[in-house]
């Protein structure tokens, strides 16, 4: 049987708001593909507003404030970071430079945003934090799903029990690297790669389905190409608070096919599922038992706001928009951290991020040149 809940309202736009009088001022750091599409989700969203961007060549940077409506660019990251009219950053370099640049950020004491994945290595994540903490400084890494209506629903209907003790979950995401392209900052040998880029999305979900348990384990095969890890199949084990079973994540991320990307939390009393494509998740299935091979579906969704944009460099980054609005709920509310995706939620998808890249990449599987075999 199949129930349907209504829909989210869309985004519709309240005029003179005190939010639109008194809006969030976003500074971007680099006039990339990410910052564009976070540029253009601001554009939608009440009380947020991008006041300025910088690049490494004054000329883009110019271009990129044209393009999206931008009051002021400089051609130096420091000046956004630095910039009065700025009271949130955003960093949106390739990932290799999001601890140089959060770093600055924090030393400034400007609340700070840091594309996924916060740092390449946890304990650059955890002197992040740890400085933001001194501080007293807000931090988040971008880990933008965990803001979706749907996932909140999820952790809502977990923490009441409705699915029972949540046994696994199983995920995958796969989106195909572009070959031909080298020089995309994918195959970058020490920030590319499949575990840092999406491998990060299915991991995160640990927290969500056992949030009072602990890391226990995790193990991790794949293939490298091009020296980064390529094709990833991980479990993960989580120890629970007063349970004698362990709960279990598993999971597989590829750079070499466009997976369905769908993910699955199964529970003694039941499984929800999160829809294609769950990274940007506009629909919650939940399933409840009704004896084997019978279930009860109720099905709820959360659709995207309306879309002014016909192009974006990555789709559904209109979905930027629950982000954004977080952020900006948090910090106006003096908070340092976004209660969607926490500081311990980022240290704990780190470590199982650093474990599942040394182990695959000390595998030595690379496909590039041989095509297949394990090198002895
Ligand atoms: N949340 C999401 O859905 C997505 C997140 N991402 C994340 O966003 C980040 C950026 O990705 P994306 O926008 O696709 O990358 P791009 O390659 O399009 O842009 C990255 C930017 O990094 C800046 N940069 C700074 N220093 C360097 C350097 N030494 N070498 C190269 N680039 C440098 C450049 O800025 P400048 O303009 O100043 O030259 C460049 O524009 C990554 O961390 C990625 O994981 C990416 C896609 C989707
Ligand atoms: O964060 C991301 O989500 C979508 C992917 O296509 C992209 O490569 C990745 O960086």
């Amino acid at each position: 049987m199949l129930h349907y809940k209504a829909a989210a309202p869309m985004v519709t736009r309240r005029l003179f708001s005190s939010q639109q009088l008194n809006p969030i001022k976003w500074g971007i750091l680099s006039a990339g593909r990410i910052a564009s599409d976070y540029a253009k989700a601001i554009t939608i969203t009440d009380g947020a507003v991008a006041s300025a961007v910088a690049a490494r060549c004054p000329t883009k940077a110019k271009e990129f404030a044209t393009l999206h409506g931008i009051d002021k660019s400089y051609g130096c990251y420091h000046d956004v970071i630095n910039s009065p009219e700025v009271d949130v950053v955003y960093i949106a370099t390739t990932a290799d430079h999001h601890f140089e640049w959060a770093k600055q950020s924090l030393l400034a004491g400007k609340p700070t945003v840091v594309e996924k994945p916060m740092t390449l290595r946890l304990a650059d994540t955890k002197e992040l934090i740890d400085l933001a903490r001194q501080n007293n400084t807000f931090l988040m890494e971008g880990m933008w799903t965990r803001c979706f209506p749907a996932m909140h629903k999820l952790r809502q209907i977990i923490a009441a029990g409705e699915l029972g003790r949540i046994v696994y979950c199983q995920g995958d995401f796969g989106w195909k690297f572009p070959a031909n392209n080298l020089d995309d900052r994918i195959w970058y040998k020490e920030s590319g790669g499949v575990t840092l880029d999406i491998g990060m999305y299915c991991a995160q979900i640990g927290r969500v389905a056992f949030p009072s348990a602990s890391l226990k384990d995790v193990r991790a095969t794949g293939t490298v190409k091009n020296g980064v890890d390529y094709s990833v199949m991980a479990t993960v084990r989580y120890q629970q608070e007063d349970e004698a079973e362990d709960g279990l994540l598993q999971f597989a991320v590829t750079g070499a096919a466009n997976t369905e990307e769908r993910l699955v939390i199964q529970g003694t009393k039941g499984r929800a599922i999160l829809d294609a494509p769950f990274h940007v998740p506009e629909r919650l299935r939940v399933s409840k038992d009704q004896g084997r091979g019978e279930t009860e579906e109720v099905v709820y969704d959360y659709p995207l706001p309306n879309d002014p944009f016909e192009v974006w460099n990555n789709p559904g980054s209109i979905g930027f928009y629950h982000q954004i609005n977080e952020v900006g709920k948090a910090v106006k509310e003096g908070r340092n951290e976004c209660d969607s995706y926490t500081w311990n939620d980022s240290l704990e998808v780190a470590l199982i991020v650093d474990e599942i890249v040394d182990q695959v990449r000390g595998e030595g599987n690379d496909v590039s040149s041989s095509g297949a075999c394990r090198q002895q």
